[in-house]
């Protein structure tokens, strides 16, 4: 799958915002193993683009493809089928099940569209620092632990793109370079493209190319 957008503006932005920025009123295609940057200062629109490429909301102007057809036309069965297997995510508020323990978060994904097998989850938490918090529940975790079960989760599935807005607000920098690593080298298992949106340009992150928004 080709994820592109073409003329893209929310409707909620002035034209004017297309004069100085890199994605908005843009023709773009996110092509197949790009490590994506986007540096977005905070209000230029990052969140709201990450919900457009997920389609999750649809408050613009132009179009976000999949390949061909617009976000706009697909149906609720459409949109399940591309988020187990072709789109993944992490969110800004990262939207853990709180009741439910970290291991029990990490298994629902894992399960739905099994990409690895259990022990892998472990060797991922453990790899993270998450060893000893897989039976605590998302609610009592802090922000830092919460994102790194986020990113876990959204590794556990088969994808073409990975979107990720804001993934390392809550890491310290040694925390964030690990979870980088992870996020790169399960990317390249699937030759998946990464389109990671941040306030600033994260020094340790490959990219090989970079938009302001
Ligand atoms: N549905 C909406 N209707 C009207 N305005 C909106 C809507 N959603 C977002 N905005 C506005 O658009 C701007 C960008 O919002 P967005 O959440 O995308 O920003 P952001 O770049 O992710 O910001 P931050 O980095 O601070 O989280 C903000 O000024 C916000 O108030």
């Amino acid at each position: 799958m080709i994820l592109s957008i073409k003329n893209l503006l929310p409707t909620y932005f002035e034209q004017q915002r297309t004069t100085t920025s890199e994605i908005w009123g843009k023709d773009i295609v996110f092509n197949k193993g790009e490590l994506v940057k986007i540096v977005a200062p905070s209000g230029s629109g990052k969140t709201s683009l990450m919900h457009f490429l997920y389609g999750m909301r649809q408050q613009y102007k132009g179009d976000v493809l999949y390949d061909t057809q617009p976000l706009k036309k697909f149906t609720p069965e459409d949109f399940a089928r591309v988020r187990t297997n072709q789109v993944s995510i992490v969110f800004q508020d990262m939207k853990l099940l709180p009741e439910s323990t970290v291991l029990e978060n990490l298994e629902v994904k894992r399960q739905l569209a099994p990409f690895h097998d259990g022990d892998k989850v472990l060797e991922m938490a453990r790899r993270l620092g998450l060893g000893d918090k897989l039976s605590s529940r998302g609610k009592t975790c802090s922000y830092g632990e919460q994102q790194r079960v986020a990113i876990i989760r959204s590794l556990l599935q088969p994808f073409d793109y990975l979107l990720l807005d804001e993934p390392f607000s809550h890491l310290d920098n040694n925390n964030a370079q690990k979870a980088m690593e992870l996020i790169i080298e399960e990317a390249r298992q699937r030759n998946a493209t990464v389109i990671l949106a941040d306030l600033e340009k994260i020094d340790f992150y490959p990219y090989t190319s970079i938009y302001y928004l």
